[in-house]
């Protein structure tokens, strides 16, 4: 399947239903996708419209019909940063489409050759989003089936992967609504020895085929290799693993051991659920087990385990913490850093991720705050402009992480992850006004 077809012009359709076609994105064996113009929504989109002779197949024809069933059935359920979103599906007499968020960039195919391999670290972040986007589909009553590379869709940014999204949902199993399992959909090479025997499928198969799809990033080598059918089908049922560390350098032990156990031939050998696989990923992270190469900057999964400790975060779900993640402002700063200064009007406020501040008052310290605190919230919650003044001085005691939002950048949020933080703030006031309220009633206890 080519990644980016260049179409020549005369085969490009001018329109598919409302939306204007700007170019062809890719093709799979059911269908085409192309970059439109959603004009109504002001965004690009992409459309993924299945080809006529799939459906009329006399034999796989209703297998595809099913396939567009199955994605078509998800429009606006799966929302996830890292799970490509379906915006709409139309089932016409002359044709059928599904309108999905645009991912600009590739899949992950091209970081599976061995000339382009990604940065360990790298791919154990691209495993680490995946592992919780494929946990929240999980929890969705959903089994993915055909996790491979090319449906993880890399968003890339100047040449370099950024982010990732799993896609195509059109082998889903509904484990809700789905009464006969449609067996062995899904690509030989990333597929479980159960889905190959006909066996009852959980989360755990799914975790097979992403350990496979890590394996084949980081060696360049898919973890079964076969001359044929009947020796893949062999190799996944019986065969051994060469362990990452074989193939390729740098790999340590602790990483042979997180991929090798998804790859366990029984389900009940691999994680036992996708939170204790993507926490095995991020502790690699961590505990410094994968090299950090050249990339200085603060992985987004680290940042995500740092928020999920703190407790000004503690209601939040993870679709929230990775809003929070990718919306915030992010900022360093060292020891005697004055992130506030008295007197001075604002309205962003922070949360302290990292780190220590001492709140001062006519130079006495009367607090000092820790991570998970809030410092600048009352400037931002103020209701009229004149309280809008920081009333004490602010300063790093500790080299500092914060996350930090303005009134606008917290605007842009969802309105689900803003009544998160307005509950937040909330019971940060009510522990303060309780703090207050204990210091009047009895004095002698603050001396
Ligand atoms: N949302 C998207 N944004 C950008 N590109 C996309 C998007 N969805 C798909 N593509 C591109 O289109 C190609 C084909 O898409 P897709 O794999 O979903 O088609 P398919 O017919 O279901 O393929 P197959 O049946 O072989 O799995 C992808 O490999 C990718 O390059």
């Amino acid at each position: 399947m080519p990644e980016v077809s260049a179409a020549s012009p005369e085969s490009l359709p001018t329109r598919i239903g409302e939306y204007r076609v700007l170019r062809k994105l890719g093709e799979g064996a059911t269908s085409e996708v192309f970059l439109c113009r959603d004009e109504f929504h002001d965004r690009d989109v992409a459309v993924k419209r299945v080809r006529e002779s799939a459906v009329r197949d006399p034999v796989d024809g209703r297998y595809y019909s099913r396939f567009f069933a199955a994605e078509a059935a998800l429009v606006g359920r799966l929302q996830h940063p890292h799970v490509v979103q379906i915006f709409d599906a139309v089932d016409g007499p002359a044709e059928q489409y599904l309108v999905m968020e645009h991912v600009p960039g590739s899949t992950l195919r091209r970081y599976c050759r061995a000339d382009q391999l990604l940065p360990l670290e790298l791919i154990v972040e691209i495993g680490f989003k995946c592992a919780m986007a494929l946990g929240y589909v999980f929890r969705q009553g959903l089994i993915h089936r055909d996790i491979k590379p090319a449906n993880l869709l890399a968003v890339e940014s100047g040449g370099h992967l950024t982010d990732v999204k799993v896609s195509d949902f059109g082998s889903a199993l509904n484990l809700g609504a789905d009464i006969t399992q449609v067996h062995r959909v899904g690509s030989l090479t990333y597929m479980s020895p159960e889905q190959l025997d006909g066996a009852a499928l959980n989360a755990q198969s799914d975790m097979y085929a992403l350990g496979a799809v890590l394996y084949h990033l980081v060696t360049g080598h898919p973890p079964v290799e076969g001359e044929s059918q009947a020796a893949m089908i062999q190799g996944i049922l019986y065969g051994s693993v060469v362990p990452p560390s074989q193939r390729r350098q740098g790999v340590e032990p602790a990483v042979d051991e997180v991929i090798l156990r998804t790859l366990q031939k029984q389900p009940a050998d691999r994680y036992d659920s996708w939170d204790s696989f993507a926490n095995a990923l991020a502790a690699l992270i961590t505990n410094r087990q994968v090299p950090r190469g050249n990339l200085q900057a603060v992985l987004d999964s680290e940042r995500f385990n740092l928020l999920r400790g703190l407790d000004f975060f503690s209601r939040f779900d993870d679709v929230e913490l990775w809003e929070v993640v990718h919306q915030a402002r992010w900022q360093r700063f060292p020891i005697g850093h004055k992130l506030m200064r008295r007197g001075e009007k604002g309205r962003d406020f922070h949360i302290i991720a990292q780190g220590e501040v001492a709140v001062r008052r006519d130079g006495q310290t009367f607090e000092t705050l820790d991570a998970g605190a809030l410092v600048g919230e009352m400037a931002y919650l103020a209701p009229s402009r004149e309280l809008r003044t920081r009333t004490a001085d602010v300063e790093a005691t500790d080299p500092l992480t914060t996350v930090s939002f303005t009134p606008e950048t917290l605007g842009q949020l969802s309105l689900a992850c803003r009544q998160r933080f307005s509950e937040a703030f909330i019971s940060v006031l009510v522990r303060r006004l309780h703090a207050a309220h204990e210091a009047l009633s009895h004095p002698q206890r603050i001396l």
